[in-house]
């Protein structure tokens, strides 16, 4: 079945129009979104696009200028209480007491929530999240990973149904960000539904499904595959000696919408196929080979970037 055809009751988030000004600027414009329940979802954009300001509104947590719509089945406008108490949000600065241990932490947080059971509960989590060992660590001495871990921790200490996590993995190396998606993945497989924002391309390609929003647009929501088969998008990458010469040859010529390197590889990427062919024809040389190959995310995403561009969002 697909996402569309979902009944209401097995999606966790399901908006229409939701939209928010801060000022003179549209920050989030008429968004849609449908998720069905128990998926993991990548929320991605350029900086300043508006995903924090989307997560806030699923939450309940801000109040939309227009637009409705329910998550976990309650109404984002009026139910933002039962909202909170089923959704663990983790901010992209999460706060924390730097001078209580990793457990005093969670306590605290435990008591916020009026737990029932409460040391049960921050026992069950320390070691589901592998922190039992560094329960009595101040978490000022934490490392990144760790923190994040803590954050993590304390944000599913009220056994939520679905997780909010807004760029959770900002700053922290490649093996704690790996952790971090290990213990994402356990929760889902658990039946967790999780919203996450990201900017890391490999982030997004563990997602289920993901949403892709610029300035305020959202351009793109689905399977990682089915939004690079339908952004439209056609890519050639050269390879050799010179190729940095030749991307400022390339920057701006009919037919090639985006020049980027990757690697030791010129991206050139564009709509038109006939005039990337001509381009490319046009740009043959001793040393450079060129081939055609299927855009990756990150093309697809400047690609994107670049079509919302022309779309103002001042009001
Ligand atoms: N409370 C506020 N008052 C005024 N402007 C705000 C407020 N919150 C956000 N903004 C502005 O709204 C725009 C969208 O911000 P938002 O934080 O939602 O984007 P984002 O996609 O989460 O960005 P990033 O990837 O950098 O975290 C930005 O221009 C931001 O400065």
């Amino acid at each position: 079945m697909s996402d569309t055809e979902c009944a209401p009751k097995d999606l966790a988030i399901d908006v229409r129009g939701l939209t928010k000004s801060f000022g003179k600027l549209k920050v989030v414009n008429s968004v849609d979104i449908r998720m069905p329940r128990g998926q993991v979802w990548g929320f991605l954009g350029p900086n300043g696009s508006g995903k924090t300001t989307t997560i806030r509104m699923l939450c309940g947590l801000l109040k939309p200028d227009a637009g409705e719509g329910t998550c976990l089945g309650f109404d984002i406008l009026k139910e933002s209480r039962e909202i909170k108490n089923q959704v663990g949000y983790m901010t992209q600065k999460f706060s924390y007491w730097e001078d209580l241990s990793i457990r005093e932490n969670l306590e605290f947080v435990a008591n916020l929530y009026d737990l029932k059971k409460k040391k049960q509960v921050v026992d069950k989590t320390l070691e589901t999240l592998g922190l039992s060992s560094r329960q009595k660590q101040l978490a000022g001495t934490l490392s990144g990973g760790w923190k994040q871990r803590l954050a993590l921790a304390a944000c599913t200490l009220h056994n939520p149904k679905m997780l909010m996590l807004d760029e959770p993995t900002a700053g922290v190396d490649p093996q704690a960000r790996r952790d971090f998606w290990d213990q994402i993945h356990r929760l889902s497989s658990e039946g967790m539904t999780v919203l996450v924002s990201t900017h890391y391309m490999d982030e997004a390609e563990r997602c289920d499904q993901i949403a892709y929003i610029a300035y305020g647009n959202l351009m793109a929501q689905g399977r990682v595959e089915d939004i690079i088969d339908q952004s439209g998008l056609y890519t050639f990458i050269a390879e050799g000696v010179g190729v940095r010469e030749l991307m400022e040859r390339l920057r701006g010529q009919p037919g090639a919408d985006h020049v980027a390197y990757f690697g030791n590889a010129l991206h050139v990427s564009g709509g038109d196929l006939d005039a990337l062919k001509r381009l490319v024809a046009a740009h043959q040389a001793a040393g450079i080979k060129w081939r055609q190959e299927r855009p990756n995310l990150e093309d697809v995403f400047i690609h994107l970037m670049g079509q919302s561009k022309d779309n103002s969002v001042a009001v």
